[in-house]
């Protein structure tokens, strides 16, 4: 029996699932990236019973602190990985605060069709009611698991199968922190998956982005819309190299009346503007509130501004064309 079980490898990064409190009362004072890889395996024996499980510890950091070089380190050796024939699918244990970055960088640039899992907990394996060593399980679970195949980039939250393309952290403090505005793919329970639904956006072996041929990203900033935001932050960010602005836009991505000029200028620079909004749930589409055939600017659909800063770092990576950016901002 053990030589049909899947072989699984476990990239650790950090996060609060590899966090220590100082009380089991500690479910939000701890120290995140304490616990190694081996020490986070060996915390939950019925791993052994679902999968062949290894270990490699490819960063110890709280994932707020990700960084692009990082995202390009972690993505190579996924990469590598799934290229590996025994290797049968892969667990990435992170931090839930910019997990929906990394999930979707790898969505948009891992040639693969294996179970690519990540998994995060929003309490330090020390606390009461840890949700770590279950999401690590079910993470493993899915991993092994045929049926995750072809499915894009999953994350392993709180029982749910979510699509690492547009789930995101909604919630802070709780466990039920994750969800996306089109709901879970399916649900794992007691070591078993169940599937509902299955992501159609272009993602891995139908991606047209290839971390084997990335090296770098460009800078991407994001400016935060609100009631008498001023212009010195879209300033800022262009006169610091952005190669695109995110607008987290009031709304349906409005742009103050007393910005468009400034956003106009910056775009005639070079610097692409990217409209997406503030507000959780939608989307931004085009020349709603703003004419954006007319001023040149993208607009990113229903991706949130920290989905749309990794497209558009990926994106721009091939072109620098605002018509085959929106192209990718529907595709993607
Ligand atoms: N729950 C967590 O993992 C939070 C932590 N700050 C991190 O993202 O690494």
């Amino acid at each position: 029996q053990s030589v049909s079980k899947p072989n699984v490898v476990v990239l650790a990064t950090g996060g609060t699932i590899a966090g220590a409190g100082a009380s089991a009362a500690n479910s939000a004072t701890y120290q995140a990236a304490k616990v190694p890889v081996d020490k986070l395996i060996a915390g939950v024996p019925e791993l052994a019973d679902v999968a062949h499980v290894r270990g490699e510890q490819v960063f110890q950091i709280a994932s707020e602190s990700f960084t692009n070089e990082k995202l390009v380190t972690l993505a190579k050796r996924v990469s590598a990985l799934a290229k590996d024939p025994a290797v049968d699918g892969i667990v990435i244990t992170h931090g839930t605060d910019t997990v929906e970055e990394t999930s979707f960088f790898l969505t948009l640039t891992v040639h693969t069709d294996k179970p690519i899992v990540m998994v995060a907990s929003m309490r330090p394996g020390t606390a009461m009611s840890a949700d770590g060593m279950l999401n690590l399980y079910n993470a493993v679970v899915l991993a092994g698991d045929k049926e995750s195949r072809g499915k894009g980039v999953l994350i392993a939250m709180n029982d749910d199968i979510l699509s690492g393309r547009d789930a995101s952290k909604r919630i802070n403090i709780k466990t039920n922190a994750f969800s996306s505005q089109w709901g879970a793919l399916g649900l794992v329970v007691e070591g078993r998956s169940y599937w509902f639904r299955a992501p159609v956006k272009r993602h891995t072996v139908n991606s047209e982005f290839d971390i084997d041929s990335i090296s770098t990203l460009p800078d991407v900033q994001i400016v935060y819309g609100s009631g008498n935001m001023g212009t010195a932050l879209y300033e800022a960010a262009a006169k610091s190299g952005a190669k695109a602005i995110i607008h987290a836009g009031t709304g349906n991505g409005s742009v103050a009346d007393y910005a468009v000029e400034t956003l106009k200028k910056i775009r005639a620079s070079g610097v692409q503007i990217i409209r997406s909004a503030r507000v959780a749930d939608g989307l931004v589409l085009r020349n709603s509130e703003q004419p954006d055939d007319k001023y040149d600017w993208v607009v990113a659909n229903d991706l949130n501004p920290q989905k749309a800063k990794i497209l558009a770092a990926v994106a721009l990576t091939k072109t620098n064309d605002p018509k085959e950016l929106q192209r990718i901002f529907w595709q993607y």
